[in-house]
């Protein structure tokens, strides 16, 4: 088996992360894919008490399990499959799941802080940075978490403010640094996606 192309996606909360990885899978007329999210990685927090893990700092580097993502992705990468945890975002921890995952020809991860860590970039052939403004970013966050993943009102307005926003400015923004491409999701970004594209087809052909 060839070695599999890992490309990183990263951007605030509600960037457009999935929805523009969508668009580019769909352009490149891709399907052999595995899509891992980072949110997957988040730590287990069984032992602690649901009122303890509201208040979890979940847009904090040291919230997500990076050592377990790296040895994952050194055995996707060597073509072995994996035991991926899987979150459960209604109770804030790892889910009692466990999900059978075979490593693809092309792996995508997607999460808020998946530059920042340098032992998982070190594996990557190609890093992307999804931008939008914060307000966009609140309103599609405040929609998707109610709908999805059974937040109030408050509760999101509080998490926004404490949490969410600051971390994003303090570690999440910064690690645009290490995006080879940064993608606008406010505007038109199809020349971008053609970029990223065609470099995914060159990669290809030559490791064929
Ligand atoms: N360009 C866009 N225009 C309008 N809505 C969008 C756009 N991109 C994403 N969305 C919506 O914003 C929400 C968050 O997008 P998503 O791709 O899930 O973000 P992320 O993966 O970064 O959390 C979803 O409801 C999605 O449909
Ligand atoms: N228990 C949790 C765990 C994470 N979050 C939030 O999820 C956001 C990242 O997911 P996206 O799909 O939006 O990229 C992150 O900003 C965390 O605040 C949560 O609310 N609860």
């Amino acid at each position: 088996m060839k070695k599999p192309l890992l490309i990183l996606v990263a951007g605030g909360s509600a960037s457009g992360k999935s929805t523009v990885v969508t668009e580019i899978l769909d352009k490149a007329g891709l399907e052999d894919v595995l899509i891992l999210k980072h949110d997957d990685y988040y730590l287990d927090q069984s032992d602690l008490p649901l009122e303890v893990r509201y208040m979890t700092n979940y847009d904090h580097p040291s919230s997500l399990d990076n050592e377990l993502l790296h040895k994952h992705l050194i055995s996707l990468m060597q073509g072995k499959a994996i035991e991926k945890p899987v979150y459960d975002f209604v109770m804030h921890t790892r889910s009692k799941a466990i999900e059978h995952v075979v490593s693809k020809p092309i792996i995508i991860v997607e999460g808020i802080l998946i530059l920042e860590n340098e032992q998982v970039r070190d594996l990557s052939d190609m890093n992307l940075f999804v931008e939008l403004d914060d307000d966009t970013r609140f309103i599609r966050r405040m929609l998707r978490d109610m709908n999805e993943r059974g937040r109030t009102l408050e509760s999101i307005i509080s998490q926004y403010e404490r949490t969410v926003k600051p971390m994003y400015h303090k570690y999440i923004k910064p690690t645009k640094r290490f995006a080879d491409v940064i993608i606008p999701n406010d505007r038109r970004h199809d020349i971008a996606v053609d970029l990223i594209v065609t470099k995914i087809k060159q990669i290809l052909g030559e490791r064929s």
